[in-house]
């Protein structure tokens, strides 16, 4: 075990050191406690020193493996890793130290640049390969933070970025530099406090997060954990871009989030009988423990801006209505028809027959909305939303819009049954219970089949050509889109790739219905085929796709399927899922977050959770591929 001391004695004088504390109230708040830097870069250590940090260094011994395809960006990247270090350190301590601290601090410093991460260099070669990619760029420095409160079983994160760019580089200058040690022990090659900063033409941001540590931001962070009720002075800190300054975390649980990789966090308990707390299982809470709230916090920005998010989602429910009833009273449609494209409040009103004062106040509301424009002469649609809104058209989501109305937003006003019993409310809104959602909810009446297909159509059509196009399929001959109700998805991936043939596989009910969905021009590579993937044989196949499938069901359901995919796969033959995948630490996308509410026997899932998931049928998973559309994909290979 490699435990070092930092001892006071080392500094260079008592009377800078008092100076120190005394500049910075926030730091001597730490003082008594007994603060632990998870790391054992020699900068971090000096930057905290040189502000009259008292702290002892227990170095992580958490490798830095998570797999990087797995984060939407580095910055997450890079908090998770700094996470992962403390929280490693703080397990750790109360066993092999025999002490539980009261705060572990941990970092990581990554640097970004053509869309790659780069860490600490393995050799000189690797040396040479990031550096000569950095030359004559701009690039951008990350730095993660996790600050762990041990006894309050919080952790907090936040990162900061910083820009440098370095000159043109001969590779004479380069092979000097890297022989003279310098690169190795660092992300990107190079040491900007030592002969790195030859290499740099300007830094925008703070220097010290290039180094190693984000000091500035640390300290506004510190301020809003330890600051005393009343005194705003550190309260303006801004807020962590992760989301809110402080998440609380519970006692561990069974890392089911972890990226493969990721060591899990359910270690013994402390010294107190009590678990350390897991990043893997984020828990969020409302009350930051550690912030006592200020009566006049409200008339800070940050405070303002708090205001009037939490105004925007109480009248979130009311902006939905209104988008749903324009949509389904074709108020967008009868815009588009009009010979300008402009029609005044009563000329609406007269085409969607509807009171003048009603049809005025949804026009209102609509502009206030962004979704209409408001002219000298009327009203106009909004160029840059009208293809979503309008009812036909490639990019619609009328069909979706219209199943929001329609069966979600039932759902919802059950929502508190729906938490309390934590069921679906099936029977409440829609007077029948649904053991099977797809055969009792979504399939047994004709208009709702076709409401839930158009809904389907809509998703498929407006993600469909982002997944489709999401990997390199060129070496595969026939994919089975599993579950692909109109077909919508089927073609974008025909469309995409010149030598596949698809397969559209549902149930007879459905087929029988997705001719309505064909398009003009359909591709005769897709053919339709009816089935049950639970009980019929599935279609032989070199790509199983799954889009939009597996949410709908529990683990249990999920593996019986992926054990007949995997059957009816050959080495080297593929599964494609898609979906919104949550962030690693369940704390977003809302919008997967928010559709979990109103699931029946489904569960939103992680791209590991899913790369979890395909492994134990022998899928390895080769890329992951966040689209920023509706829909994330992640490709599995059978080994
Ligand atoms: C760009 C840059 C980086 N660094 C050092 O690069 C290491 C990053 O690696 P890490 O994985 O974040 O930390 P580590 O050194 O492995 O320590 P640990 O915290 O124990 O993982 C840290 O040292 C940093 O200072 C510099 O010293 N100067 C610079 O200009």
């Amino acid at each position: 075990v490699t435990t070092w001391h930092y001892h006071r004695a080392t500094e260079p004088a008592t009377v800078h050191t008092v100076t120190m504390v005394l500049m910075n109230p926030v730091i001597s708040k730490l003082t008594g406690k007994l603060v632990v830097l998870a790391s054992a870069s020699p900068r971090r250590l000096e930057i905290l020193t040189n502000v009259g940090l008292r702290f002892e260094v227990v170095p992580s011994w958490f490798k830095e493996t998570l797999d990087k395809r797995l984060f939407k960006t580095p910055h997450e990247y890079a908090v998770e890793t700094a996470k992962q270090k403390a929280l490693e350190v703080a397990k750790r301590m109360p066993f092999k130290h025999l002490k539980t601290p009261d705060i572990v601090i941990g970092a990581d410093t990554v640097v970004t640049v053509d869309g790659l991460i780069l860490e600490k260099p393995v050799d000189k070669q690797d040396a040479y390969r990031m550096l000569s990619r950095l030359s004559g760029k701009e690039h951008s420095v990350f730095t993660g933070v996790a600050i762990i409160l041990c006894h309050e079983k919080e952790v907090i994160d936040f990162y900061e970025e910083t820009k440098v760019k370095f000159a043109d580089l001969s590779d004479d200058l380069l092979w000097e530099y890297i022989n003279s040690g310098e690169p190795m022990d660092k992300a990107g090659g190079y040491g900007i406090q030592a002969l790195g900063g030859m290499l740099v033409e300007y830094v925008h941001g703070d220097f010290l997060n290039v180094v190693g540590f984000p000091l500035n931001q640390f300290c506004k962070k510190l301020g809003l954990i330890f600051s005393p009720p009343g005194s705003l002075t550190h309260n303006s800190a801004q807020t962590s871009p992760q989301g809110s300054p402080v998440d609380t975390v519970p006692p561990a649980e069974p890392a089911a989030s972890s990226p493969p990789g990721s060591p899990t966090h359910n270690g013994p308990p402390d010294s107190q009988g009590q678990n350390i707390p897991s990043a893997s299982t984020a828990h969020v809470s409302t009350h930051v423990n550690a912030l006592k709230y200020n009566v006049r916090e409200n008339e800070t920005e940050d405070g303002k801006e708090k205001l009037s998010k939490m105004i925007e989602l109480m009248d979130g429910f009311k902006a939905s209505k209104v988008l749903f009833t324009a949509s389904k009273l074709h108020v967008f449609d009868v815009l588009r028809s009009s010979k300008t494209g402009e029609l005044q409040a009563e000329d609406v009103a007269q085409e969607i027959k509807a009171s003048m004062k009603g049809t005025e106040r949804l026009l209102e509301a609509c502009v206030s909305l962004g979704l209409l424009q408001r002219t000298g002469k009327g009203i106009l649609s909004q160029f840059l939303t009208l293809h979503f809104l309008l009812s036909d058209g490639p990019l619609s989501l009328q069909g979706y819009i219209q199943h929001c109305n329609e069966l979600v937003w039932p759902l919802f006003t059950h929502l508190e049954t729906a938490v309390r019993e934590g069921t679906n409310q099936h029977e409440k809104a829609f007077g029948k219970s649904s053991d099977n959602l797809f055969q009792d909810a979504y399939y047994s009446r004709h208009e709702v089949k076709l409401r839930f297909m158009k809904a389907m159509h809509s998703i498929a059509k407006v993600s469909g050509r982002d997944v489709a196009t999401a990997f390199d399929l060129s070496k595969y001959k026939t994919a089975c889109d599993l579950g692909g109700c109109t077909g919508a998805m089927a073609y974008e991936f025909a469309k995409a790739h010149p030598g596949l043939s698809v397969t559209m596989f549902d149930l007879p009910e459905v087929i029988e219905m997705s001719g309505h969905f064909r398009p003009h021009d359909a591709d005769d590579r897709v053919s339709f085929v009816a089935g049950d993937f639970f009980k019929d044989e599935l279609p032989k196949a070199d790509v199983y796709i799954l889009a939009r499938i597996l949410h709908d069901w529990s683990d249990e359901k999920v593996h019986i399927l992926l054990s007949k995919i995997a059957k009816a796969c050959n080495p080297g033959c593929c599964v494609l899922v898609s979906e919104i995948f949550l962030d690693e630490d369940r704390k977003g996308p809302s919008r997967g977050l928010l559709q979990a509410l109103s699931m029946t026997e489904g569960r939103q899932r992680s791209a590991s959770e899913y790369s979890l998931l395909l492994k134990s049928h022998g899928f390895t998973t080769a890329q992951v591929k966040h689209t920023h559309n509706l829909l994330d994909a992640i490709l599995c290979v059978a080994e």
